[in-house]
């Protein structure tokens, strides 16, 4: 980690974990209360994820936010009330608040506040291994915190043992920090410069050989299937953003070489931001001559991950790239019953049962990508040899186009990829 003077160290390291949370939402105008729930799972995953217990949770239903402070003034009375009362240690909103909005619910609430974007950085910054993936969020992060400095000061008069009230850093401290954080943020881009300039010189010797990128939202078992596939040992848990830094491996499936990458998860509101400074990351995926989208089809809102995961790729210009569409877990989605089982059910149960049609499914992506989705479970390995095999015949085809004569020249000189190994 790199050398901070003491004042900045302390900003720059996450507080120590607060115990309890409560999570804030609001909800839009035709958001169905199922939706908004599965939403507010989700938040309360990614508190979790930052070792936080979420203990209550606060929805208002407004189609904007309040300028001032989010919520409206009622609703913040309430959030207010239930902090208080019961010692609550931070409060989470689901979407990003504005440098004012956050000092002013601050000012009200009296406890740390999180948005969106400051619980995925931190979630990010606990995750960070490679020096350009602790760079980024490092960068990300004091971007993010330079405009709500007089904030985090409060925050630290109260990890100091303060009372919490306001008024504990001077403007001129805080100016005096401002100035720290600027040449802080102008180190760290030209340390990522530099890093970036040695990630293109290895990704440029990576050229001649097909390119694979696992893609998709978080905790779906990217990670998982990377390890099936090229018998790795990356870290793979129930948690979001496990994989913070992309991980590279090199695979030979019937005689055919090619890369293999595990990416960041993404995420639905994931700040435009911090997409961009995940850029150098994402060159994985934007240089990647195949996606491989793998989908939780086991979670309730696996449509809307897939819409969020074509959307992202498509803000970061990889929108058209071939792909294959695998649909993991299966092993936990209830199939269709057979028409025996069928018929020894009620409407009510088996409406009740969510049961998913795979067959029709399976048709309905074949119909729109033109290539037939892969249903596995990279946890136990079931059909992962139907993966393979479409995984080889869309390798093949990428493989054919860098080497048109490739019957000829089968043999393929594979120790300038030695460093992937
Ligand atoms: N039941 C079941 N669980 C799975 C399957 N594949 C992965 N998992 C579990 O799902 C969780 C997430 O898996 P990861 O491989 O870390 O997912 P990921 O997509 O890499 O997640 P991030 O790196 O956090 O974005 C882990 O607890 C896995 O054990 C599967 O086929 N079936
Ligand atoms: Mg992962």
């Amino acid at each position: 980690m790199t050398k901070y003077s003491k004042k900045l160290q302390k900003l720059h390291d996450t507080a120590p974990q607060p115990e309890t949370a409560v999570l804030v939402a609001l909800l839009r105008q035709g958001q169905s209360d199922q939706k908004a729930k599965e939403y507010l799972e989700e938040l309360a995953f990614l508190t979790e994820t930052l070792g936080a217990k979420s203990v209550y949770t606060f929805t208002q239903r407004m189609e904007r936010p309040d300028v001032k402070t989010f919520v409206g003034s009622g609703k913040l009375e309430e959030i207010k009330n239930y902090v208080t009362h019961f010692e609550v240690n931070m409060v989470v909103f689901d979407d990003d608040l504005s440098p004012s909005q956050m000092r002013n619910l601050e000012n009200e609430l009296k406890v740390k506040v999180y948005d969106r974007s400051l619980l995925i950085l931190d979630i990010f910054l606990n995750r960070a291994q490679s020096a350009q993936a602790k760079t980024q969020v490092e960068l990300a992060r004091f971007q993010y915190l330079l405009p709500r400095l007089t904030n985090m000061w409060t925050h630290l008069e109260r990890q100091r043992g303060g009372t919490g009230t306001r008024g504990g850093a001077g403007e001129k401290e805080i100016e005096t920090d401002k100035r720290d954080i600027r040449s802080k943020i102008t180190l760290l881009k030209a340390k990522l410069e530099e890093i970036e300039k040695q990630g293109a010189t290895q990704r440029k010797g990576r050229k001649g050989v097909v390119r694979v990128t696992l893609v998709g939202y978080t905790n779906v078992g990217k990670s998982t299937l990377m390890n099936l596939i090229t018998k790795s040992n990356i870290l793979a848990e129930n948690k979001l953003f496990a994989t913070v830094d992309s991980t590279v491996r090199k695979v030979v499936l019937n005689n055919i070489p090619f890369l293999l990458s595990d990416t960041v998860g993404f995420i639905r509101k994931l700040p435009t931001h911090l997409i961009e400074s995940f850029k150098s990351t994402l060159d994985e995926i934007r240089e990647a001559e195949l996606l491989v989208h793998v989908v939780d089809i086991s979670h309730p809102n696996f449509e809307d991950h897939i819409t969020v995961v074509n959307q992202t790729l498509d803000e970061i210009g990889a929108g058209e790239k071939p792909m294959i569409l695998v649909f993991n877990k299966v092993d936990l989605v209830k199939k269709m019953p057979t028409e025996v089982e069928r018929q020894n059910m009620s409407d009510f149960e088996f409406e009740e049962a969510n049961f998913l049609d795979l067959e029709k499914l399976s048709e309905a992506y074949a119909k729109k990508t033109g290539i037939e989705p892969v249903f596995m479970a990279a946890h136990d390995g079931t059909n992962v040899e139907l993966f393979r095999e479409v995984l080889i015949k869309e390798v093949k085809k990428q493989h054919m186009k860098m080497y048109p004569h490739y019957l000829e020249d089968e043999v393929i000189d594979m120790s300038q990829f030695k460093d992937m190994e």
